[in-house]
């Protein structure tokens, strides 16, 4: 029982997300294996994002939404009333679509967590500084400059720079809402390179409009269509063999 919780560390079921009156999520199952990485993809509006932010519990911050269904971390219910949010989200961390650093150094940057949490040791904090960095695979081309402004990166730096802050307080579950969307070709396969390695100590999941991207690197996709979930699978077969039409159609390009 233990195992099998540890391997499935998340398990959501049927869960229904209202925006007021408008359900942009009718009822979605769906398990997440530990050390893989799982693509969320369909066409713009089927509720890829929202669903992605139920998983941190980011959407509970928004007026009129009211979120039903059975939310599982590690066996225990995330959306019970006395969770820790704070705890919840060191858990389960979220990488956006921007670039966001902070307006300060790259050393403030990526231990900005860990501070807030009340770290202080300056040796502690720089060995998870070099950790990160070298994790989110920047660490060589940020090593000599971390008290300079992370603003001033490029945007490929400046994501994998996010990626590390988001690694630095040890989560086990990283979220992605369509990391490479605003980034150059180049950029993008390094942050794909990045996730690969990162799946050996983290389970990903990640929104995605690059459908040859989940191909690449997905050992799960998970299609949404309107509101519902339309199949998950193993990526193969999602993309070679989809049990579904709607699937088949928007994989060829028919639709989205
Ligand atoms: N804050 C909000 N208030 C009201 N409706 C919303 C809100 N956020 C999203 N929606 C609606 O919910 C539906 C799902 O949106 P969502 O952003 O989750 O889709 P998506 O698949 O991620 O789209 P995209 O690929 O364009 O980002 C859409 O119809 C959208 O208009």
């Amino acid at each position: 029982m233990e195992d099998q919780m540890e391997k499935q560390i998340l398990k959501t079921q049927n869960v229904h997300l209202n925006y007021g009156d408008f359900e942009a999520l009718h009822g979605i199952d769906l398990t997440f294996d530990a050390h893989e990485i799982t693509a969320l993809i369909g066409p713009s509006g089927c509720g890829k994002s929202t669903y992605l932010r139920c998983l941190n519990r980011m959407n509970d911050q928004i007026e009129g939404v009211k979120i039903t269904g059975d939310f599982k971390f590690r066996g225990n219910d995330m959306y019970s009333d006395d969770i820790d949010i704070v705890e919840l989200r060191k858990q389960i961390g979220m990488v956006f679509q921007q670039p966001n650093p902070f307006p300060m150094s790259i050393y403030d940057n990526v231990t900005f967590g860990l501070r807030v949490a009340g770290v202080r040791d300056k040796a502690k904090l720089d060995e998870a500084v070099q950790t990160a960095l070298k994790q989110a695979a920047v660490w060589d081309e940020v090593k000599d400059k971390l008290d300079q402004n992370a603003m001033a990166l490029s945007g490929g730096q400046q994501q994998r720079i996010c990626i590390a802050r988001a690694l630095a307080v040890s989560p086990t579950i990283l979220l992605l809402d369509e990391p490479t969307s605003a980034l150059d070709p180049h950029s993008s396969r390094q942050i794909e390179a990045t996730l690969l390695q990162l799946k050996e100590h983290y389970t990903i999941i990640m929104v995605t409009h690059n459908l040859q991207q989940a191909a690449r690197i997905a050992d799960k996709t998970a299609f949404f269509l309107q509101g519902d979930l339309i199949e998950f699978d193993d990526t193969k077969k999602i993309f070679m063999d989809p049990a579904a039409e709607q699937t088949r159609d928007f994989i060829t390009g028919r639709f989205g």
